[in-house]
């Protein structure tokens, strides 16, 4: 099985930037790393008051299953001292599996424990905005990134800011 996945990374508690960093490098080292977007900094999403994030997107190929990607997000927020309180509150590091293509196929799934596409990635600038940066031709349950985009609203779209961090693992090929 070959599994083509869109990871949304994001955090706002400690050094957010050295955690998405450290995700991009562990992808690299694994051999399952194909393209990452900038790093972002967006407002909070979901009500809660809460400091900014960073965000970014990263595109892996692995040689498992979703399920298997999914976990190995989870290790990486693991490693990261992800704890679970606040739904949509501040986290260390959150990995976000967004879509999932098996042997070329899209992957849909209602499984709580794996929801694909993610159903509130077309609510997310800060997912859609590093999306289309790191893939532009990237398409959302058959809709473009830039016809989900052009539904919010712009003042979200543009509050998603991009920084000049950079995200790629040094000597990293792409
Ligand atoms: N596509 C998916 N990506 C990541 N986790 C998922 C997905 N679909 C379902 N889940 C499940 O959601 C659970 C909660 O995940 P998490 O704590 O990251 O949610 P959240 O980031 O607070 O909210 P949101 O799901 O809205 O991003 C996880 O235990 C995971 O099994
Ligand atoms: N800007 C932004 N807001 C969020 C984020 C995130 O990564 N970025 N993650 C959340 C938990 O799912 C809730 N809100």
């Amino acid at each position: 099985m070959s599994c083509r996945a869109v990871l949304s990374i994001g955090g706002n508690q400690g050094d957010a930037l050295a955690l998405l960093r450290s995700v991009a490098e562990a992808a690299a080292a694994d051999g399952i790393l194909r393209a990452a977007s900038s790093v972002y900094a967006t407002p909070p999403w979901g009500g809660v008051e809460q400091d900014d994030f960073l965000n970014a997107v990263l595109i892996v190929e692995h040689p498992g299953s979703p399920a298997d990607v999914l976990e190995w997000g989870f290790e990486c927020e693991r490693a990261a001292g992800r704890t679970r309180d606040v739904r949509w509150g501040p986290r260390t590091l959150d990995v976000d599996v967004i879509a999932a293509n098996v042997d070329g196929s899209p992957v849909a799934s209602d499984d709580p424990t794996l929801t694909l596409p993610h159903p509130r990635a077309v609510d997310r600038a800060f997912v859609l905005v590093p999306w289309l940066e790191a893939e532009p031709g990237a398409t959302l349950a058959g809709s473009p990134l830039r016809d989900l985009l052009g539904a919010l609203d712009p003042a979200d779209v543009s509050a998603v800011r991009r920084l000049e961090d950079s995200l790629s693992p040094d000597g990293w090929a792409g």
